[in-house]
């Protein structure tokens, strides 16, 4: 299912569920600003090549618009759209003051050299600098771009606005990133997990966990995981898949991926066919990379009893109402991934009051909203008698809701 159609479907779902007037419903709905700009560059050897980029803000109502950029082929406008809307509703969820926003440029960041990066990081900034800033609408990295990207664009950016280190955030810490954002959405995921399985009388330690995706979510998450006891039994990215049902060495894959560029080819434990990640054997399911994966054509395979969503949007509500009829317990991504914004959040404090934390501040204090958001989330699901997608989208609409109410609509 198309990613927008099913973002739409959980939004309506929910709006439903909180009684919401059918005109704010709409006004809900509908993105503050789409923005598609055209990004020539010359290539390394001369010839030019053309991209297309996006920045969707959805909604200001709480504050700056904030969201991550993706460079990646499959980007289009309806998955920049959904992910736009989804960041709105996890930063309500996180209870931290920004609206949604989300951006993309269709590229494959593999088959482009560092300098060709940076040039079209650049471009895209150009096209961009003056709908973005501090107060309105503040970019962080996504799949294919990381600290670097980020640093490019605060550059670029200061070359029109003056030194503004609070526009991006998961810049590198040289240049006032935060201690601990590199970690945050998998240190997130690690907590957001413990809460739920607290809640099921279970800790990490013991459950086996297969994780689909080995980038800056996946292997954190799983470097963190398996520190705290838990055993991850199969990995994949792009490159291949492993399994080892003894457990897989993190530390050893950490540095295989890193000198191999990915997880192929590495030793301790057997290849598999990628495809069949999502339905091996395990206790829990964390999918970490690409959004819809887990569709009406695998549901009914999927062993896992907990799914613990590090991506964003990769289960499709058609699978949503097998997994459910299953009795597989979801953890929403608007939930379990909002570590990464909430760190990014203290990067962006830090910036502003030009004060730097200590990691171990940043990380009791993801822990605290990690906590805090979990409850949140239960308490609507037990208002509202859903399931935890519900819970969260329920609990992020409504706060959104009353923010716009508040703020009114006089011109
Ligand atoms: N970076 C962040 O702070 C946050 C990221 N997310 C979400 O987490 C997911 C992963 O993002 P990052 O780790 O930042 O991206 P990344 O670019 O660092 O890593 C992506 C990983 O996915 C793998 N991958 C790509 N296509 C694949 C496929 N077809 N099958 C298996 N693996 C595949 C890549 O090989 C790589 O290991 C995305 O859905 C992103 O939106 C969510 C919240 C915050
Ligand atoms: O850190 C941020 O501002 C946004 C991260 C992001 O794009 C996401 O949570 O999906």
């Amino acid at each position: 299912m198309n990613a927008l159609v099913a973002t739409n479907r959980n939004f309506k779902l929910a709006a439903r569920l909180l009684g919401l007037d059918s005109k704010l419903e709409k006004s809900l709905l509908i993105p503050f600003r789409e923005i598609k700009v055209e990004c020539t560059i010359p290539k390394d050897d001369g010839s030019l090549a053309s991209f297309v980029g996006f920045r969707v803000q959805h909604d200001n109502a709480r504050g700056p618009m904030k969201g991550g950029i993706r460079y990646h082929p499959e980007v289009d406008p309806d998955e920049v759209n959904a992910l736009a809307q989804l960041m709105t509703w996890k930063t309500a969820v996180a209870n931290i003051p920004y609206g949604g926003a989300k951006g993309g440029i269709g590229c494959d960041p593999g088959e482009l050299s560092i300098s060709e990066l940076e040039r079209l990081t650049r471009v895209f900034t150009q096209k961009i600098h003056d709908l973005i800033g501090i107060h309105t609408d503040v970019p962080a990295p996504d799949m294919g771009t990381g600290p670097q990207t980020m640093a490019w664009i605060l550059d670029e950016y200061s070359k029109f606005h003056g030194y503004s280190p609070a526009v991006v955030t998961g810049k590198p810490t040289d240049l006032g990133g935060s201690l601990g954002r590199d970690a945050a959405t998998g240190r997130g995921v690690l907590f957001a997990t413990e809460a739920l399985l607290n809640e099921h009388g279970k800790s990490i330690s013991g459950q086996r966990f297969v994780i689909q995706g080995f980038g800056n979510v996946g292997s954190w998450a799983a470097q963190l995981i398996s520190e705290n006891g838990g055993k991850i039994v199969a990995v994949s990215d792009i490159t291949g898949a492993i399994k080892n049902t003894k457990g897989i060495d993190i530390p050893r894959l950490l540095k295989h991926a890193k000198e191999h560029r990915g997880v192929r080819d590495f030793d301790g434990g057997d290849p598999i066919d990628p495809k069949s990640i999502l339905v091996e054997d395990c206790d829990i399911l964390i999918p970490a990379a690409l959004g819809g994966v887990i569709n009406r054509e695998n549901a009914n395979e999927v062993k896992a009893k907990f799914i613990i969503e590090a991506a964003n949007h990769p289960t499709d509500p058609e699978a949503d109402e097998i997994l459910s009829k299953k009795g597989a317990v979801i953890l929403p991504d608007i939930y379990a991934n909002s570590g990464g914004v909430t760190v990014s959040y203290f990067e962006w404090v830090q910036n502003i009051q030009g004060f730097m934390w200590d990691e171990e501040k940043v990380n009791n204090e993801l822990k605290n909203y990690m906590t805090k958001g979990f409850k949140d989330v239960k308490e609507m699901c037990k208002t509202h008698n859903c399931d935890l997608r519900m819970g969260a989208f329920t609990l992020g609409v409504n706060r959104v809701a009353r923010a716009t109410v508040l703020r009114g609509w006089e011109a």
